[in-house]
């Protein structure tokens, strides 16, 4: 047998940890969002927006509540300076919404990215440079002592330059990039560093952002270098403790979830995940979660469809049908014991108390969406909620069986009253004749159905391929 040459990789390390803290915890908070969207996630499009669709994206981003938005790399282009200026230009920041802009630690670079930001009233400036080993030796050829110079060069110029600016609240972030591939100590020792050149203060924190670059371990190992970094570092109360973690093994949102335990105050991440590789955290995902557990999100994701439609628009990405919370199939159950269970518990959920519906986690209402949509029907459903298409309209029902849903679906349709008297369905397994006695080998199915209408006693008789068809032709030739 062949074998994957699963020999060619090694773990992660990860620090020890073993009085750690995190898995007693439970999550009874939101964390301070930040959509880095028009960064992060545009930096890994195939073509990236353009300053009308940033501006799109942005106002969305502002609609759903978000307080703090990385807008972009203002130094890299003139699209990306063009669109901080038409922010601040054209006042379109809230005053309750805070910029962040993202630079490397390079002087040229950042005293660009102070140009762009001139006139704004307050912004992150955020800087970064990569700590891990592989880029230390490989990218960078520069030992840790080289490595840390960067970040300090980088804080003390973000520090210089801003004074140029004294009407602007400036906050400062720094992150140790591929933090969750880097040593814990050194990242401890880097940021530590960077804090002595900004001297914060529990009054005026600066953010210190932790990122997995690349997802390499498993959540609760992200969660222990998150936990070992804050209960190692100085100065804990003047910093902010960030996450922006990435979906490489599909855990983005779970590491960040398990980062909060750890004692991380926010998380960054891009509405459905968008990202570099397999994405960026999906900070649609992490906030539906906390609201299913009866959590204030912070964040309004209530009509899906409008800002889903904005999305899908600017990253020219569509929408999994089964993605988290907001996939068109999320809230519809084929399986008929599924149909059955939700049927049975909607009956049985009251308005006023605590939502209990089985196979549904959240009322599809709170969303936008309908129960209409919520039970299809296929080989694998009992029938009891029918969608049928006829004469180019779809009629719709609900019933204990296959006739009573169509019987509902026709006097909603129809205004008539209608009982059903009795009827019979059969399946058939000998192939039927048709009128010219070939055989129509595909039927399978016949069935009876007696009406009392208005109009009076009927019968209705139909074959068809399936007891279901069957029946909805029946009752259709019956009210005929
Ligand atoms: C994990 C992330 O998402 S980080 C963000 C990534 N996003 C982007 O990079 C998008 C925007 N960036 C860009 O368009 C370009 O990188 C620019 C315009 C900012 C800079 O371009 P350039 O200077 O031409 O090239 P580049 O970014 O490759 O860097 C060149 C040098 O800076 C160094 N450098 C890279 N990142 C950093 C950093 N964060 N801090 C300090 N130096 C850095 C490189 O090692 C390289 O050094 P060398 O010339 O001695 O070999
Ligand atoms: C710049 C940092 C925060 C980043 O985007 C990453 O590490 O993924």
């Amino acid at each position: 047998m062949n074998t994957m040459n699963f020999h060619k990789y090694r773990p992660t390390v990860t620090p020890d940890l073993p009085n750690r803290q995190w898995p007693n915890r439970r999550l009874t908070k939101a964390p301070i969002w930040v959509s880095v969207d028009l960064r992060d996630g545009n930096q890994a499009l195939a073509k990236p927006m353009t300053v009308e669709q940033k501006l799109k994206l942005w106002d969305k981003l502002v609609s759903i509540g978000f307080k703090t938005i990385e807008i972009g790399f203002p130094s890299a282009s003139q699209l990306e300076f063009d669109f901080t200026r038409r922010l601040i230009e054209e006042n379109r920041i809230p005053d309750d919404v805070t910029v962040q802009v993202l630079v490397q630690a390079r002087e040229h670079l950042i005293q660009r990215t102070y140009e762009a930001l001139e006139g704004v009233k307050q912004a992150v400036v955020h800087v970064y440079n990569t700590t891990s080993q592989v880029q230390r030796d490989n990218v960078f050829c520069k030992n840790k002592q080289q490595i840390k110079q960067i970040a300090v060069d980088g804080a003390t110029w973000v520090q210089e330059y801003a004074k140029h600016y004294p009407l602007t609240d400036w906050v400062f972030q720094y992150s140790p990039e591929s933090f969750s591939q880097t040593e814990t100590d050194y990242a401890v020792e880097v940021c530590q560093a960077v804090m002595d050149v900004w001297k914060p203060t529990p009054q005026n924190k600066c953010i210190l952002n932790l990122p997995a670059t690349v997802e390499s371990s498993s959540p609760n190992r992200f969660a222990d270098q998150i936990e070992y970094f804050i209960t190692h570092m100085q100065n804990r109360e003047s910093a902010i403790i960030s996450v922006h973690t990435h979906n490489d093994r599909g855990c983005a949102v779970a590491a960040a979830e398990l980062a909060i335990l750890a004692g991380a105050d926010r998380v960054e991440g891009t509405l459905l995940g968008n990202g570099e590789r397999t994405g960026n955290m999906d900070i649609v995902t992490l906030a539906m979660n906390l609201y299913s557990e009866g959590i204030d999100p912070q964040l309004d994701f209530t009509h899906p469809d409008e800002w889903v439609e904005v999305v899908e628009e600017v990253t020219q990405i569509s929408t999994h049908i089964r993605h988290p919370w907001v996939g068109q199939a999320v809230y519809t159950a084929y399986s008929g014991s599924h149909q059955d269970a939700i049927r049975k518990c909607l009956l049985k959920q009251n308005d006023d108390q605590p939502w209990n519906v089985a196979y549904l986690p959240i009322d599809p209402k709170d969303i936008g969406r309908d129960y209409e949509a919520i039970i299809r029907v296929n080989s694998q459903s009992d029938v009891e909620f029918l969608k049928v298409q006829l004469n180019g309209q779809t009629w719709q029902g609900m019933g204990q069986g296959t006739l009573s849903a169509v019987c509902d679906a026709y006097q909603k349709q129809s205004g008539q009253s209608i009982d059903i008297i009795d009827y019979s369905e059969h399946a058939l397994h000998d192939p039927i004749p048709d009128l010219h006695g070939n055989t129509g080998k595909d039927a399978m199915a016949i069935a009876y159905v007696y009406l009392k209408s208005d109009q009076g006693k009927k019968v209705g008789v139909a074959i068809a391929q399936d007891t279901v068809s069957a029946m909805i032709l029946a009752f259709f030739n019956a009210t005929i």
